[in-house]
């Protein structure tokens, strides 16, 4: 058998890299060879937590393959940052780039492998996919986009669903999107509503509705744990770890 991926998580004691420490444990493909975070926490599943402030110099002690990054904008700009110079790999998670941060993440795959995923679910994979069929088969169908998170979630709408309504853009061409609604605002023709909501400890639901006068579908991922996003992480780190630099999607990592 190959010799393990050598793995650093930053954003460690985030509720993702905690996940993606624990799940990394138990699989015997990856290594984890640094866990860093912002904040100081001791140890996260028996892995000593640096200072992510002291990225590059970690990254040139412990020598990682990849990184995997589920943290904030700002700090996966600069840690993607830390990984082209370094010469690492990088698997991003996070989700909520403006413009500008996104193209830092093009920047950066110009000298490393990096793949970037609003979510690495093989349900949602799917479910794009389905929203791609089913709104070229119903084009006069209203369509409404749906999201429920946690109440810790930053950023609205979440990334899948911004995935999800780029895919239907695809199919339809650009559509004014609304973002729920108040008051007088009556549904105008080709517009898609988006709505986001933040309750509990919900791991993650997106739903696409489609519906004209007579019918209605319903199209609707639920995430039953943060383990399925680590577990297709880090399928996309070591799938990554053997690849030239350049952007990549997900869909790569499931359809090899
Ligand atoms: N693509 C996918 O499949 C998934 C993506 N996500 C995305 O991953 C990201 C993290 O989610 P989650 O783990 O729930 O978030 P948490 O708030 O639980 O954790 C965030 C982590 O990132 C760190 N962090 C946040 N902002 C900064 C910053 N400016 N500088 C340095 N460190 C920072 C935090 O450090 P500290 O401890 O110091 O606060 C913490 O370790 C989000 O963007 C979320 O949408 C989540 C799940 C699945
Ligand atoms: O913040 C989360 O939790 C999640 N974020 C991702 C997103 O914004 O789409 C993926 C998943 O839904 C969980």
């Amino acid at each position: 058998m190959a010799d393990p991926v050598r793995i650093a998580v930053v954003g460690a004691a985030g509720r993702m890299g905690r996940e993606l420490l624990d799940v990394a444990g138990g699989r015997d493909d990856v290594r984890v060879v640094l866990a860093a975070n912002r904040s100081p926490v001791d140890e996260i599943s028996g892995h000593a937590v640096e200072d992510a402030d002291d990225l590059p110099e970690l990254l040139a002690e412990t020598d990682p393959d990849v990184l995997v990054d589920f943290t904030g904008p700002e700090s996966s700009v600069e840690y993607v940052a830390a990984c082209a110079e370094a010469g690492v790999a990088a698997v991003v998670g996070t989700t909520g780039f403006d413009d500008e941060q996104a193209s830092a993440l093009d920047d950066a795959a110009e000298s490393i492998p990096l793949l970037h995923a609003t979510n690495f679910s093989r349900g949602v994979a799917a479910l794009r996919r389905a929203v791609r069929e089913a709104v070229a088969a119903l084009p006069d169908y209203d369509v409404e986009v749906t999201e429920t998170h946690h109440n810790g979630k930053r950023d609205a709408p979440s990334g899948t669903a911004n995935t999800l309504l780029d895919e239907i853009d695809d199919v339809r061409g650009d559509a004014e999107r609304v973002y729920g609604r108040e008051g007088d605002q009556p549904r105008t023709e080709g517009e898609i509503g988006v709505h986001a909501r933040r309750a509990g400890g919900v791991t993650g639901e997106h739903e696409v509705l489609l519906a004209d006068d007579h019918q209605l579908l319903s199209l609707t991922h639920r995430a039953g744990s943060r383990g399925v996003f680590a577990a297709g992480a880090l399928d996309a780190a070591v799938w990554l770890s053997s690849r030239e630099a350049g952007r990549y999607d997900f869909d790569e990592v499931l359809d090899a």
